[in-house]
């Protein structure tokens, strides 16, 4: 509520609240950048590595810019703050700004068709892909529309497209059913990327549609989208962000002597020994940090059903691999190149063996635009367990199985290999721990309002509760 301030006597009990914020991503900016705004001035922000942005990490690659994590602005439209905020600052390109691309519907998926290479260096017909992709797009609609309708808790969406697939498949021409069934676990495998998930059978059904789709084709930031964070971190004085404090616990309903004469309600404790006193504390750790960390991070513990929110919303791990060749292999009106890997079916569980087919899960690659200021650059997106076991490859490994794999679906063993690569690995990350959260199986949307209600439940307690 912009019209409160810190003078405000129904939000001053101390003149100037402690406001220790956890995390120095978009969220933990964001929060500290309003609260400024407002007047508040006693604000720390703790952050554990050595950099702003969180999974916002754009870095310099081949001749341009490539994002590490967050890559699209989805659902580009005046109802999301993110484009209201990159557009306030100038940072899009005027085709996002283009009011027919705002109010098109992209589905939160790449909106083009790809091209299919096979994994013994065939194609498949555009006609043929373009049968199972409405067919797959069609399944996901009808698994969006379970929301409020009947279906078990137990219910997924993979579970859903299965029965789907089975069900349609015997009405398919003989000779189809194997590509098919390979286009479709393609297809499923380019999902668990866009729900961060290692499978779809661990996403639940019932809330699937809960997510509100934007109008807007998605777009992306020229001057990448850690311009986005920058800007919103440049108000902020000097010394308010605190890089590599990593915060350890969370004393967060006691009484703590501050310096001066007041008494504070919280205690932050970093990991290296200092600590902060506040009257009030936003955590913005990754759900994935949570998941490993909650039981110690917070003293007292969260009460039960923020500790089973926790427990029970998914996080998974969707990891980027980024190559760049000296020439494109690919048409230039291709943006996206899907690999069909003959033998691969949604009907047949992927073998456990992730050291020889971990590969086979990467499905999907994006082209990277514009090829005049990157080069030419494919970004890979591999999810789940496979995405996980990758990150513990080396440099050269991964080298060489993408030599292999651009080798063999382009049937050409003469391809010269990538100039470079660059992978993500946001698993390994100790204080990430994944990519994004989803709603899984026994869990619902209520979890994600649980954990982003303030504590202590005290109605008295909550003022700063109405700042937003
Ligand atoms: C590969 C990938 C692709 C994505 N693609 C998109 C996309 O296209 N579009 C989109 O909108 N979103 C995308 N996302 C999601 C988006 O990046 C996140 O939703 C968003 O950046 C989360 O911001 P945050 O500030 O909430 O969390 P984070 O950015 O994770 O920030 C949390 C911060 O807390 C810090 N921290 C954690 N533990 C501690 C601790 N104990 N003490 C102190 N600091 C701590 C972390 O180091 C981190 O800096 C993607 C994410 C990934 C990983």
């Amino acid at each position: 509520d912009s019209s409160l301030h810190p003078g405000d006597p129904q939000l001053m009990a101390p003149p100037s609240p402690a406001v220790v914020i956890v995390g120095a991503g978009i969220s933990g900016l964001a929060a500290a950048e309003k609260l400024h705004k407002h007047g508040f001035q006693n604000i720390k922000i703790l952050e554990a590595t050595g950099r702003t942005g969180g999974r916002i990490y754009t870095q310099k690659y081949a001749k341009g810019l490539v994002e590490i994590g967050a890559q699209w602005i989805h659902g580009p439209s005046p109802d999301n703050p993110i484009f209201q905020l990159a557009s306030q600052f100038g940072l899009l390109s005027p085709d996002a700004l283009l009011e027919e691309n705002q109010k098109a519907y992209g589905n939160n998926h790449p909106s083009d068709m790809p091209v299919v290479y096979t994994s013994s260096g065939g194609n498949i017909s555009a006609a043929a892909l373009a049968d199972i992709m409405g067919l797959f797009i069609t399944w996901l609609e009808q698994a969006r529309n379970f929301t409020n309708s009947r279906c078990g808790p137990e219910d997924s969406v993979g579970s859903f497209i299965l029965q789907q697939i089975v069900n349609s498949s015997q009405e398919w021409d003989k000779e189809l059913v194997d590509t098919n069934m390979a286009l479709l676990r393609g297809l499923l495998n380019m999902e668990c990327c866009v729900s961060g998930t290692h499978s779809m059978d661990y996403v639940a059904l019932c809330p699937f549609g809960e997510y509100t789709m934007l109008a807007g084709i998605d777009c992306t930031f020229p001057t990448g989208f850690e311009s986005l964070v920058n800007r919103i971190k440049a108000p902020l004085p000097s010394g308010m962000v605190v890089l590599n404090k990593a915060v350890k616990r969370i004393d967060w309903n006691g009484s703590f002597q501050g310096n001066d004469s007041h008494v504070y309600p919280v205690e932050v404790q970093c990991e290296d020994g200092d600590s902060f006193v506040a009257d009030h504390v936003i955590v913005t750790v990754p759900l994935g940090f949570l998941k490993k960390q909650s039981a110690d991070f917070f003293s007292p513990e969260l009460p039960t059903s923020k500790m089973q929110a926790i427990k029970n919303l998914g996080f998974g791990t969707n990891n980027k691999i980024l190559v760049e060749f000296e020439k494109p292999f690919w048409d230039p009106n291709t943006t996206l190149i899907q690999v069909l890997w003959e033998g691969d079916s949604p009907l047949i569980e992927p073998k456990e063996d992730l050291k020889q087919n971990w590969i086979r899960k990467l499905s999907i690659f994006v082209v990277l635009e514009p090829p005049a200021q990157l080069g030419h650059v494919l970004c890979g997106f591999i999810a789940g367990k496979e995405a996980e076991f990758m990150e513990t490859l080396t440099y050269e490994e991964i080298l060489s199985s993408m030599t292999d794999l651009f080798r063999r679906i382009t049937g050409n063993p003469e391809l010269p290999p990538p100039v470079s690569i660059l992978r993500s690995q946001w698993y390994s990350q100790p204080y990430t721990g994944g990519s994004y959260s989803y709603v899984a199986v026994g869990s619902s949307g209520d979890d994600l309002d649980n954990l982003a209600e303030p504590l202590p439940t005290d109605k008295e307690a909550l003022k700063v509760k109405y700042m937003f």
